[in-house]
């Protein structure tokens, strides 16, 4: 657990949010806002190392632990870059596959018993303030849990196992924004791309690998993530459904910031859950992912 959210100084003028609601990403070439709504989606986060992958999941986990309609899952083999969000989260995995895919199992129980009860009410997707919360899932480094860590049976049932989840996932208020510093066609193949309808191109080294983020033909067509500057930290090509890449820079939380708005989630979190039992709100019986 972090030692360091008790005694951080609680920012007065936080929102409280709503994962229904547009996240905000950064701005664009205009300085205008960026926002997208994550719920019913997935999102994809790749490029060469140090592009500011890493600050852009921090702005979306800082959206999901405000918004304490949501819950957090939180991946990351380093531990250090999504940690600060840990006392806002249901699950945090480190760098242990074993315990990464038994979370992922759980979550695909959840997702598929969320299916079947939404089968039972004749519905086809969660709403907002159904007693299902959507679940946020983010994960710092992709390949580590499926090319790195561990064997080759236990990484391909990893890969396999979040594959389901995008696929299946969004109905049912499951979001998986993953990142990854390997824009390869064994990281990211197109099978498994073309399931995030939002994905993030950070600076690259090649046309190539910049296709295999955003998908096949674009660097042809004039937007490759090949052409930002590797000084221009946060900047990337965002590729929204239906639309064209379009060039932003991620907003950027130094750590302090991100310690502050973590404690506050935190506070407002339990805040939230001690109104809720007071209240008795029933608890959410297929949601195997309950603290
Ligand atoms: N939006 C931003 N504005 C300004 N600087 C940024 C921004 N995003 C990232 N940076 C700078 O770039 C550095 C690297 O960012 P970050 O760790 O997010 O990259 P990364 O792509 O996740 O790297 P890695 O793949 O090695 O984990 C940060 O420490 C920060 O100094």
């Amino acid at each position: 657990m972090p030692t360091t959210t008790a005694a951080a100084p609680v920012p007065v003028n936080v929102p409280e949010l709503s994962i229904f609601d547009p996240v905000y990403l950064g701005i664009d070439e205009s300085g205008m806002p960026v926002e997208v709504r994550l719920i019913y989606r997935n999102m994809l986060i790749a490029g060469e190392p140090g592009g500011g992958k890493s600050s852009l999941l921090n702005v979306i986990a800082a959206h999901g632990a405000l918004s304490t309609d949501c819950r957090l899952c939180l991946f990351d083999g380093k531990q250090v870059e999504l940690g600060q969000w840990e006392a806002c989260a249901d699950v945090f995995v480190g760098p242990d596959l074993a315990l990464a895919i038994a979370t992922v199992r759980r979550l695909q129980i959840v997702m598929d018993n969320r299916y079947r009860h939404l089968r039972w009410r004749l519905r086809r997707k969660i709403r907002r303030n159904d007693n299902f919360s959507p679940i946020l899932i983010l994960i710092d480094e992709l390949a580590y849990f499926t090319a790195t860590v561990g064997d080759k049976k236990l990484r391909e049932d990893f890969a396999s196992l979040v594959r389901d989840l995008v696929a299946r996932g969004r109905a049912v208020g499951i979001i998986v924004v993953a990142a990854t510093q390997r824009p390869s066609s064994d990281i990211i193949p197109t099978s498994l791309r073309d399931l995030f309808a939002y994905r993030a191109a950070f600076r690259c080294t090649t046309d190539s690998s910049s296709d295999i983020i955003l998908g096949h033909g674009w660097a042809n067509r004039g937007y490759t993530a090949n052409t930002i500057s590797p000084t221009n930290h946060g900047c990337n090509l965002l590729l929204a459904e239906g639309g064209v890449p379009h060039l932003m820079k991620t907003g950027w939380m130094d750590d302090d910031t991100c310690t502050r708005i973590a404690a506050h989630a935190a506070q407002t979190r339990a805040a939230a859950r001690q109104e809720r039992q007071a209240a008795q709100a029933p608890k959410p019986k297929l949601d195997l992912v309950a603290a």
